[in-house]
């Protein structure tokens, strides 16, 4: 394995975690993340947007698996162009990917180390922070059950594990309450309201309500472009009992969307 060099470990202070200009993503030949505008800091912010949105296409980006087609894109202060060297960035990550693979006779112990290895964490303080990670997600009790052993939510809280094991200083998850049943839900929208104090947190997913209970900024995307952004409580003041939804904040959504469809065949 290379060494590191003092430049690759030095700490920059960036007032943006997130900072995208005119970035743009393939996927297959597609470009569904095409000419996006994004600069986020420390906080929650969910990211919302319908089915092909372009959601996870961005976010594959912003865990540098795939490299932009185009634009500018700054991780953490770290320019990522294709050319760059990643592995900063890569420490500092966490990243629960839409579908995640595993080694089924793995233990969750195992599992989460395995990714804190990946990451490259000190030697010395992973037995320590594995515990801590699969404490938070609550499935201490299954802590050393294999991989194969665990339902759809749990296989999705020993994701969310891997994905916070190194505190990372940008976490990406793609969504990551599918799965869990309500009490989960709810203990989990309190661990994301407590990462989001000193991480940049995205977070995609399709519950509107899990982003009001747990974010603390939305941004809405669209034909891989950011439509709207703003706070829960505005977004909820977008529409009216003429929209689709359950709840305002659904309504508003809704309202959004159809304003910015209206807008693209005008
Ligand atoms: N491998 C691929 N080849 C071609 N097109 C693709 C590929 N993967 C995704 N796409 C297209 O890119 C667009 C964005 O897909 P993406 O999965 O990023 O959307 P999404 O917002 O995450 O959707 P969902 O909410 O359904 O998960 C869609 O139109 C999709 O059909």
């Amino acid at each position: 394995m290379r060494a590191v060099s003092a430049v690759e470990t030095t700490t920059t202070t960036h007032p943006w975690a997130i900072h995208a200009e005119g970035l743009q993503v393939r996927a297959g030949r597609h470009l569904a993340v095409n000419g996006l505008d994004l600069a986020l800091p420390t906080g929650v912010h969910g990211l919302l947007g319908p089915n092909g949105a372009g959601k996870t296409t961005l976010m594959r980006a912003l865990a540098t698996v795939v490299s932009p087609a185009g634009g500018r894109l700054t991780l953490l202060g770290h320019p990522v162009d294709g050319r760059s060297e990643l592995r900063a960035v890569r420490r500092s990550l966490g990243y629960l990917p839409q579908h995640f693979g595993y080694y089924p006779r793995f233990t969750v112990r195992e599992f989460v180390g395995y990714l804190a290895w990946l990451k490259e964490m000190p030697r010395a303080g992973v037995a320590a922070a594995v515990q801590r990670a699969i404490d938070r997600v609550g499935l201490t009790s299954k802590a050393d059950a294999r991989m194969k052993t665990l339902s759809g939510g749990m296989l999705r809280r020993a994701g969310i594990a891997q994905a916070i094991v190194n505190d990372p200083r940008l976490l990406l998850l793609d969504e990551p309450t599918v799965g869990l049943d309500p009490e989960q839900r709810l203990d989990f929208r309190e661990l994301l309201r407590d990462l989001g104090t000193d991480t940049c947190v995205l977070v995609s997913t399709h519950l509107v309500e899990d982003v009001v209970a747990a974010c603390t900024d939305v941004v809405l995307v669209n034909e891989g472009r950011l439509v709207w952004r703003g706070t829960p409580e505005v977004l909820a003041a977008q529409g009216d009992a003429g929209h689709a939804g359950d709840s305002p904040a659904e309504r508003g959504y809704s309202a959004l969307l159809r304003q910015h469809r209206a807008e693209a065949t005008r």
